[in-house]
């Protein structure tokens, strides 16, 4: 199986992904790093209107969005906010050319890897949310200086069992039969030379744009640490889903209805395993780069939240959230239990799916739809859409209806 999307005849060679490519892969931050923004968002405090604090005192909804679509996250989850609140609000995405669901992932972001984009007169877009290895000056060539910017990251453990299951047929994986076999060792099963090696190892920080098997020193660790800190405006933690839509919604002044999902892209619980705390040690220690980064922005997040919302607000906010969620779940959705319904031709039997209740009325299916994908899913009317794997994505303003696999 291979997982790297091939860049098709662009008109130009690579120029631009080779030289910032060179001090990334030997360990050296990116350029970009050493001019770094000192940039802070300001909360919007937006809590029941949309635009309107709690306090009384207005902001304006951000709709200039870069999000780092990091892997194995609950990535996709936030990426279907993101599609949902676009598209009822009529923004642009930067949407991969040729119709990919990922930026010619996995290597590293180039402007003219989006679809619409020409250096002659390029084309800012109002979100750039799919899977991307990031570098930032590229990306700030396709949206506006005014994005705000964003990511979300996952306990590298539980990161790493999940991309163990999901991407089994990578190189380093393909060999074992079990995650405890491969850290046993790891050498042995990884070659940092292979081009789907970052799979195996330190995920998020080859995601950032830097290398899985750079210098662990404290002051190589620091330097990106503040590069990410220099780049994104807030980093969200999947272990705090809820806690972290709701400073979503703070940050960008949105309500609280934009930001109410539905778990997707989840395992069902019989292909996830509960590692011996022996496991859970080697994991860390493997993936060392991406545990500094995990524990470094835990505690920013925290901070964050009680810099702008606080502890109390933050629990009733969690609390009207799920109520919502419960909502939406009974008026929507028939039931995620696959034996109730044949699974998805295209839908890995792993994967929890949902379904829509047949006989939604026209109001309650644009808004269930909306909910439920992790694209804009636009199935013919009268059948069931269950959903899992599947990205199907129209944007009238830029382009026709595409349907393509969604993150495998
Ligand atoms: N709301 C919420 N809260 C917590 N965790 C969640 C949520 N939504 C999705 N998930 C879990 O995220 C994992 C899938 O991540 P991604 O969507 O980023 O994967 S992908 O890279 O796009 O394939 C996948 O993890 P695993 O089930 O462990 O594989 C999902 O269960």
């Amino acid at each position: 199986m291979s997982f790297t999307q091939p860049i098709p005849n662009l008109p130009q060679p690579l120029q631009a992904e080779d030289s910032y490519k060179t001090d990334l892969e030997t360990g050296f931050l990116p350029g970009w790093t050493e001019a770094f923004k000192v940039k802070e968002v300001t909360a919007g405090e937006g809590q029941q209107a949309r635009g309107v604090t709690s306090q009384g005192k207005t902001c304006k909804p951000k709709t200039d969005i870069v999000f780092l679509k990091v892997h194995k996250s609950a990535s996709s989850t936030v990426m279907n906010i993101l599609f949902r609140f676009g598209e009822m609000h009529n923004l642009t995405f930067a949407f991969p050319q040729g119709g990919g669901y990922q930026l010619y992932y996995p290597y590293h972001f180039l402007a003219r890897f989006v679809q619409g984009f020409s250096p002659l007169s390029p084309r800012r877009f109002n979100i750039l949310c799919h899977h991307m290895r990031f570098l930032q000056p590229e990306v700030q060539k396709v949206v506006p200086s005014s994005a705000v910017y964003f990511s979300i990251l996952r306990n590298p453990v539980q990161l790493m069992e999940s991309s163990f299951v999901y991407y089994k047929g990578a190189s380093a994986f393909s060999r074992v039969r079990s995650l405890e076999e491969f850290l046993s060792q790891p050498w042995r099963y990884y070659d940092p030379t292979s081009g789907d090696r970052h799979y195996a190892r330190n995920l998020m920080t080859f995601d950032f744009g830097f290398n899985p098997d750079g210098d662990v020193s404290p002051e190589r660790v620091q330097l990106m640490l503040k590069a990410i800190e220099s780049s994104f405006d807030f980093l969200l933690i999947s272990e705090y889903f809820d806690e972290s839509m709701v400073l979503l919604k703070e940050m960008l002044c949105w309500d609280l209805d934009s930001v109410v999902s539905f778990p997707l892209n989840s395992r069902d619980s019989s292909t996830k395993s509960l590692l011996p705390d022996s496991v859970v040690e080697k994991l860390k220690a493997w993936n060392r780069l991406d545990w500094e980064i995990y524990t470094h922005f835990n505690r920013t997040f925290w901070e964050r939240i009680e810099r702008h919302i606080g502890r109390e607000r933050l629990r009733r906010e969690v609390r009207a959230l799920r109520q919502r969620q419960a909502e939406l779940a009974r008026a929507c959705l028939q039931g995620t239990d696959q034996s109730l319904f044949p699974p998805h031709p295209k839908c890995p039997r792993q994967l929890l799916a949902y379904t829509l209740f047949l006989g939604l009325q026209e109001t309650q299916w644009g808004y269930c739809r909306h909910c439920n994908s992790p694209g804009l899913l636009r199935p013919a009317r009268g059948t069931v859409p269950a959903l899992c794997g599947f990205l199907a994505v129209q944007d009238s303003q830029q382009f026709m209806q595409k349907c393509s696999v969604f993150s495998l």
